[in-house]
């Protein structure tokens, strides 16, 4: 018992490692975890009585708990016997297959990282990049009924939509987004399920993974999470509203209870320049439309507007407005009777969105160079008769300056900074390589009426 014992000194290391792991996974870990658990339990209780949706318990599960709850739901057992079947393999096979799914599927939820970090983090990065415009937020939230599950659907015109939506969101919410497979990779795909996001894959769909996606989008609708969706289901390429997708929508119409509505609330973005227009606009021009954005491209863009920043260079670039349209109750659109309800519901979105899309002064100077106009005082006539326009018809319409030539003067001027035209005199020019750009950037503004015959 109390002899001396000789060892290697490796054994010795590789005994030390193996009893301190054993010591902080038995004894460390769960207290630490334990300890995070409460600092983010009183975060909860705190942010709960402060928000107007306050978090759900369902999002606040541990994360296998759900995705166990998941794949043990009678919806989901039934297609994982048929896809074992469909695809002759063993049922086990296809249980496997089906938790895999979950595990991709479903997300955690940091309120520590979400409401700690992330907020503050979105919040910078907006106001210090654009001058952010909101309008209609109070009118279109006032009035949806509090047990209501509130889904908000936004135009998806760039990356930083979400980061500018779910930081003005905050002071009513914490947003679950359905996110692209594209965000997957580490370390993005960890930090997103963090913060609530859920993945959808967007190709490749079987029969049960659609099934496991729609209960999971099911249940967390019945369970009243707020979510935000973008119904186009992929960035803008050419800078016009694209139709609606309808996968998630038609999940939450299919299994809609009359018990708890659930309220779609239109939101609608708008940029005086879109950090990804260049990206998207060759996108367009592709045959696979894939956007063709490399971690490199992005380190080396931040680098620059790093440099831009220190050197003390760098001005904001103009407007990035936000504008909440009028919100649709599930309740009442399913009770006016439809034979397509999904397809419906995605065009009466969009148009709700297209109608408060917010007009900022780049687009419609992009507007009348798109439509030949060279001239600074042509331009400015332009921006005053099409605001004057848009004003009239409901939209929200951000000026900078109250006369229409100083307004032209400053958008044009952010296209000079880029060289996508040339001012000499009051003469514009227009390299032909920038002509898609002046052409996107007309194209976000609100679709045109058509004129009745
Ligand atoms: C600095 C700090 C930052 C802080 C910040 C914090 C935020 C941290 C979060 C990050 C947030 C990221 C946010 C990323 C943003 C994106 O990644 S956007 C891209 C991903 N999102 C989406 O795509 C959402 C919308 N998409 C959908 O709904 C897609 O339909 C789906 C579900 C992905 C499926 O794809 P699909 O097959 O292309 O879908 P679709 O053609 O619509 O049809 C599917 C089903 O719809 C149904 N359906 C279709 N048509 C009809 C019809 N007319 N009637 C009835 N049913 C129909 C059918 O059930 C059909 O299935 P089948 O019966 O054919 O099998
Ligand atoms: O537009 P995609 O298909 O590249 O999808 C990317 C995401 O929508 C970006 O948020």
């Amino acid at each position: 018992m109390f002899r001396t014992v000789e060892m290697p000194i490796w054994a010795l290391v590789l005994l030390l490692v193996f009893a301190a792991v054993t010591f902080a996974s038995h004894f460390l870990f769960p207290s630490v975890r334990w300890f995070f658990r409460k600092r983010a339990e009183r975060l909860v209780a705190r942010l709960n009585i402060r928000l107007k949706r306050p978090i759900q318990p369902f999002k606040l599960a541990r994360r296998t708990d759900t995705i166990n709850r998941l794949i043990h739901d009678p919806a989901v057992a039934q297609a994982v016997i048929d896809f074992a079947r469909e695809r002759g393999i063993p049922e086990d096979v296809a249980y496997e297959t089906a938790r895999r799914y979950a595990r991709e599927i479903v997300p955690g939820f940091s309120a520590l990282l979400y409401f700690g970090i992330a907020m503050k983090l979105a919040r910078w990065t907006s106001r210090s990049l654009y001058r952010v415009r909101v309008s209609g937020e109070e009118e279109a939230l006032a009035a949806i009924d509090p047990k209501a599950t509130v889904i908000y659907v936004l135009n998806h015109r760039s990356n930083m939509d979400y980061v500018l939506v779910t930081w003005l969101a905050a002071r009513q919410t914490a947003l679950a987004y359905a996110v692209g497979e594209w965000a997957r990779r580490w370390p993005l795909g960890p930090l997103i399920r963090a913060l609530g996001g859920y993945f959808v894959r967007r190709k490749d769909l079987n029969s049960l993974y659609r099934k496991v996606l729609a209960r999971y989008v099911q249940i967390a609708t019945a369970n009243g999470v707020t979510q935000a969706v973008f119904p186009e289901g992929r960035l803008s390429r050419d800078g016009a509203l694209q139709p609606a997708k309808l996968g998630i929508l038609s999940y939450i119409i299919d299994d809609h209870d009359p018990a708890r509505d659930v309220v779609f609330v239109p939101v609608a973005v708008n940029y005086e320049r879109v950090l990804e227009d260049r990206v998207l606009i060759a996108a367009d021009q592709d045959v696979t439309r894939s956007v063709g954005l490399r971690w490199y491209t992005v380190a080396r863009y931040v680098w620059r507007h790093a440099q831009l920043r220190l050197t003390g260079r760098f001005t904001r670039f103009g407007y990035a407005a936000v504008s909440f349209g009028r919100p649709i109750s599930l309740h009442r659109f399913l009770w006016q009777g439809r034979t397509d309800a999904a397809a419906d519901l995605g065009t009466a979105l969009l148009e709700r969105i297209d109608e408060v899309l917010p007009v900022l002064p780049l687009a419609l100077v992009c507007e009348a160079l798109a439509q030949g106009a060279r001239d600074v005082a042509v331009v400015a006539a332009h921006l005053e008769r099409r605001s004057e326009y848009f004003r009239d018809t409901g939209h929200p319409v951000y000026h900078a300056l109250r006369a229409p030539r100083d307004t032209a003067m400053v958008a044009l001027r952010m296209l000079e900074v880029r060289k996508a035209i040339t001012l000499t005199d009051d003469r514009i020019t227009i390299p032909d390589p920038w002509l898609p750009v002046i052409q996107y950037y007309a194209r976000t503004l609100p679709t045109p009426e058509i004129p009745e015959t």
